[in-house]
């Protein structure tokens, strides 16, 4: 009996499952912890009979002086806490280089997909004949070495024990595979592959297992790493991440098409993934796959803070906040960029009429398709068509296109007089977004609130917004003054000596700073009234929630700093200290 295989554990692979799992804690979700549990369900039944044929014919031993001595079908306990603790760790790994990816964008209808040329469709046809021919010609080769009963043995047994599985995940997933960034797939089975040589280097030099001569090649990658032990650790951590695709495959699918999984729950069960694999790719609802891309592409190149955020969203409500914030910037967006007053009058009226249609319609109705393909840009259509009408109510949509009308009454006089109005038109552009943000969270993840704490909240979200809008407005005074608009109220400003026309000539000096700080002393003071409201959250959307708002509010706290940065005449926020920001966020409780 011995500690020797025992401390291998203790100090190379117990630190890093530490490690990651202290790093990951903050976003760690149930769908996570369902994820994990499956694979290493999943990776022990697997590995068991074949390590314990492996030790049972001698192909591969451990000293008795370097195990503790209790075993499982012949294998030591501690290789089969090694399996658990592989998978643990590779798929946390797995999970914290994906999280930034929105993963659902990556689906594909081979034969449907629009725009796509026949080029592209023969290309994608041919990734997946050369794998399915690579993973038999590796089984082929795998068989032979195995029957020869030589030095191959060994590498013959990985591979008819490992490539059909890995064949068997291709088939599945392997759009995904070949899609995804290499940040989700080759890096996570890269870094922890080499780490493990490394491991496995000392503990062969140390002579904690051994492969038998006559089944090795004999041939080291570098000095003390046998090929066949780099190959099956290089071998064990492609299907792990593989494993993990293939089950975010299949999340994506159930999670991006309600046509076909309508109301899908938090963790889907083994057999819903089953069968969201089985729906056929032709099946797949490309007007949605379009309205996320888009989605996501206007949520990156227009706003970073929630952009950072998003990403710590999961699941079904990353999917809605994006179709959402698609929605809300299409909005302002066309009107803001009207060349009229008029035209932006027009922009508003026209999509309270798609409000009209959405709602009576409830749902993609062809008839309020063909209203928005009439009446709308072609590029805002999937944001129009895509916004998650049956999960949010019509009112603050509405009040939301009030606000819009606000803003437009800037060209006769400024609408914003006092405190109170500054109050109302926040509520109607930044309070509504919160409500349905809020909403949208309720949607999907049970609250054990009562329908009155629920409100309560609500309520909270909607002051929450408002303190947003307001450090909106402080770092915009000299964008918005350029387009006309001062936003704050115009008794503010003469308290300060200053008209809104003085504020539009020269929206600089120490007048506009003390305003400034007077209207970010208000957004501080109202954040500071609803952020314990975010803990009532449901558990899932706290952290993420968080990392919004103080995303966010640190450009306050940038803007009250002397000497910010200012980009296209906005004060920003640098990447390090938002990353620090949202970490500190999601740490916090
Ligand atoms: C991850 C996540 C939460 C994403 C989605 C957020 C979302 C749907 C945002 C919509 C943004 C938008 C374009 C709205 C149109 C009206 C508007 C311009 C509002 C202002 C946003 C500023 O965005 P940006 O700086 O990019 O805009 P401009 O360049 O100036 O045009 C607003 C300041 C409003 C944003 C408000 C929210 C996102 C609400 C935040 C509060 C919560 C989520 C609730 C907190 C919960 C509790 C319980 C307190």
């Amino acid at each position: 009996m011995g500690l020797d295989y025992a401390l291998v554990h203790v100090k190379y692979t117990i630190p890093p499952a530490i490690l990651l799992t202290l790093f990951y804690r903050p976003l760690f979700t149930k769908l996570d912890a369902y994820k994990i549990g499956f694979l290493i369900t999943v990776a022990v039944t697997a590995t068991i009979p074949w390590d314990s044929y492996l030790i049972r014919t001698g192909i591969w031993s451990y000293p008795s002086h370097v195990v503790v001595g209790w075993t499982l079908f012949d294998i030591p306990l501690e290789e089969v806490f090694f399996f658990v603790v592989q998978t643990y760790n590779t798929s946390l790994l797995y999970l914290i280089l994906s999280k930034p990816t929105f993963q659902p964008i990556y689906l594909r209808a081979e034969q449907a997909e629009p725009g796509a040329s026949d080029k592209s469709n023969f290309q994608w046809r041919l990734y997946n004949y050369l794998g399915h021919m690579a993973c038999l010609l590796l089984i082929v080769c795998g068989w032979v070495a195995v029957m020869r009963n030589g030095e191959g043995t060994y590498t013959g047994l990985i591979l008819v024990w490992a490539v059909p599985v890995l064949w068997f995940l291709w088939t599945i997933a392997y759009e995904f595979l070949v899609g995804l960034p290499l940040s989700n797939t080759l890096l996570p089975i890269i870094l922890p592959t080499l780490y493990l040589w490394i491991v496995d280097t000392l503990a062969l030099k140390r002579g904690t297992w051994v492969i038998s001569a006559g089944t090795k090649y004999g041939v080291h990658l570098w000095d003390g790493l046998e090929v066949e032990e780099a190959l099956f650790f290089l071998v064990t951590n492609t299907l792990i991440v593989f494993g993990q695709v293939a089950v975010d495959n299949g999340l994506s699918i159930i999670y991006t098409f309600p046509d076909l999984f309508p109301n899908p729950p938090v963790v889907p069960s083994a057999r819903m993934l089953m069968r969201a694999h089985l729906t056929p790719a032709s099946s797949y609802d490309q007007d949605r796959l379009i309205g996320l891309r888009e989605a996501v592409a206007r949520l990156r190149k227009k706003s970073r803070s929630f952009y950072l955020a998003s990403a710590t969203f999961q699941g079904q409500i990353r999917s809605d906040l994006l179709l959402l914030y698609s929605f809300c910037r299409v909005a302002d967006d066309l009107v803001d960029n009207a060349s009229s007053t008029e035209e932006a009058r027009q922009w508003i009226a026209k999509l309270h009429t798609f409000l009209e249609t959405a709602y009576s319609a409830r749902g993609k109705d062809p008839s309020a398709v063909k209203h928005i393909r009439d009446n709308f840009p072609q590029e805002t259509h999937s944001a129009l068509i895509q916004l998650p009408v049956a999960k949010l109510s019509r009112k603050p949509l509405q009040d939301l296109l009030r606000g819009f009308e606000m803003d437009l009454d800037f060209n006769t006089a400024s609408p914003i007089h006092s405190e109170a109005d500054l109050e109302i038109y926040a509520e109607r552009v930044a309070g509504t977004v919160a409500q349905m943000c809020i909403e949208l969270i309720f949607n999907i993840y049970t609250s054990t609130l009562s329908a009155e704490g629920q409100n309560r909240v609500i309520d909270a979200g909607n002051r929450m917004g408002v303190a947003l809008q307001y450090v909106n407005i402080a770092r915009d005074i000299s964008v918005d003054a350029k387009i006309g608009r001062v936003y704050l109220p115009t008794t503010w400003i003469a308290g300060f000596g200053l008209t809104p026309e003085s504020i539009l000539k020269d929206p600089q000096g120490p007048n506009v700073e003390r305003l400034r700080s007077k209207l970010l002393d208000k957004a501080f003071a109202v954040y500071e009234g609803s952020r314990a409201a975010i803990e009532e959250l449901p558990v899932e959307a706290c952290g993420p929630i968080r990392v919004a708002v103080e995303s966010y509010m640190e450009i306050g706290r940038v803007l009250k700093q002397a000497g910010y940065t200012v980009k296209a005449g906005r004060a920003t926020v640098p990447k390090r200290r938002r990353l620090q920001v949202a970490w500190r966020a999601l740490n916090r409780r």
